[in-house]
């Protein structure tokens, strides 16, 4: 099956890039969302980051100008009822997700591939609950999307061939690379990143180090291009929480146990870059440590 048009649920840091990136590869693109401050966020961040692009003699202009012009944003759900693939981006929340498939699926083609971009949740089991369990995948772009190459490609367990093999070809022509991933909780990259950032937690917790030496010891000691608490912020510290729960309900050991300081930062609304305070302040003109 030919992708032309695709619709994106979800607007947030996920949701924009990966406007983005389809736009600048060619494909329509759709956007939706439940509030239009973050439709209207998300339509200023593509552009500021083309623009960065255009800057940096990445792209022209002109491409800039016409992948602009093939980003749409919506309201309505329905909307995305002539899009060949929907990419699922909004909140880590399994609840919402449902939801969001309940709404959309009167809407759509009987062809279209149905999506989630989850970080962790059963894909299997987000299928189970729609009309199309065959053409629904994992599609597991990584943060920032324009810039990280990896795209996670999680089969559920009535994928059919023709559904990954669309999604392949499509991750060919993002230029970017896929990997295939078992429906397992948190599938690979976040299986091994998370429970690393989740440690860093504790051993902030336990007094071991402080945000700044322990972000320093990472950067300097690992040569990770940030440090752990750092990179926790740029995810946001609600999704990285709850795929640490998806973690330790799903295989029920208690090595995945969310450390309780994690649970607190996100309790206080104190969620990372996007709410512009977790283990740093970014209030002002440099992040400043919170512990
Ligand atoms: C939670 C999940 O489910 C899965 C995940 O995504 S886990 C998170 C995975 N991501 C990571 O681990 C990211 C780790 N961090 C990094 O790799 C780097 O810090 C970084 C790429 C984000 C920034 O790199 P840097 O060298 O510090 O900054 P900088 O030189 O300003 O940026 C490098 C490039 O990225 C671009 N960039 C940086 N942030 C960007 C953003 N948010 N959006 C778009 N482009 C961005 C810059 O424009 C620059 O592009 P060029 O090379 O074309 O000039
Ligand atoms: N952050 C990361 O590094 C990565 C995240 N992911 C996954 O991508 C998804 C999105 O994460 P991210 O972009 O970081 O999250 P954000 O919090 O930045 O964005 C989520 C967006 O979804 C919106 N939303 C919530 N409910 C609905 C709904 N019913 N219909 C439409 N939109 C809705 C939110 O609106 P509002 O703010 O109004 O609630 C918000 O704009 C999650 O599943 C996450 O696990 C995957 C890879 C990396």
């Amino acid at each position: 099956m030919e992708i032309k048009k695709v619709g994106i649920v979800g607007a947030g840091q996920m949701g924009n890039g990966i406007a983005h990136v389809f736009a600048l590869a060619g494909y329509d693109v759709v956007v939706n969302d439940i509030s239009q401050e973050a439709l209207d966020k998300a339509v200023a961040t593509i552009t500021r980051n083309l623009d960065r692009q255009v800057s940096r003699e990445k792209i022209t202009a002109e491409k800039r100008d016409t992948a602009l012009a093939r980003i749409t944003t919506t309201l309505q759900l329905e909307d995305l009822g002539q899009t060949d693939l929907v990419i699922e981006a909004a909140t880590e929340r399994e609840d919402v997700k449902n939801a969001i498939f309940e709404r959309l699926l009167p809407h759509l083609k009987p062809e279209t591939i149905l999506t989630s971009n989850t970080s962790s949740i059963s894909i299997t089991r987000l299928a189970s609950r729609t009309d199309r369990p065959e053409k629904f995948m994992g599609f597991h772009f990584m943060n920032p999307v324009p810039v990280m190459q990896l795209v996670e490609l999680i089969r559920g367990i009535a994928t059919d061939e023709a559904t990954y093999h669309t999604l392949l070809k499509v991750v060919e022509n993002l230029g970017k690379t896929a990997a295939s991933a078992e429906d397992f909780p948190a599938f690979i990259v976040n299986r091994i990143l998370m429970p690393m950032i989740n440690e860093a937690v504790y051993t902030l917790y336990e007094g071991v180090g402080s945000v700044k030496s322990i972000d320093e010891s990472m950067k300097l000691g690992a040569n990770h291009p940030m440090g752990p608490l750092e990179l926790a912020d740029f995810i946001g510290l609600d999704t990285c929480l709850a795929i640490m729960n998806v973690l330790h309900d799903g295989l029920a050991d208690t090595k995945y146990r969310p450390c309780p300081l994690l649970t607190k930062y996100v309790e206080a609304g104190w969620l990372g870059r996007k709410t512009q305070r977790g283990f740093y302040d970014y209030r002002g003109e440099t992040p400043v440590p919170t512990r």
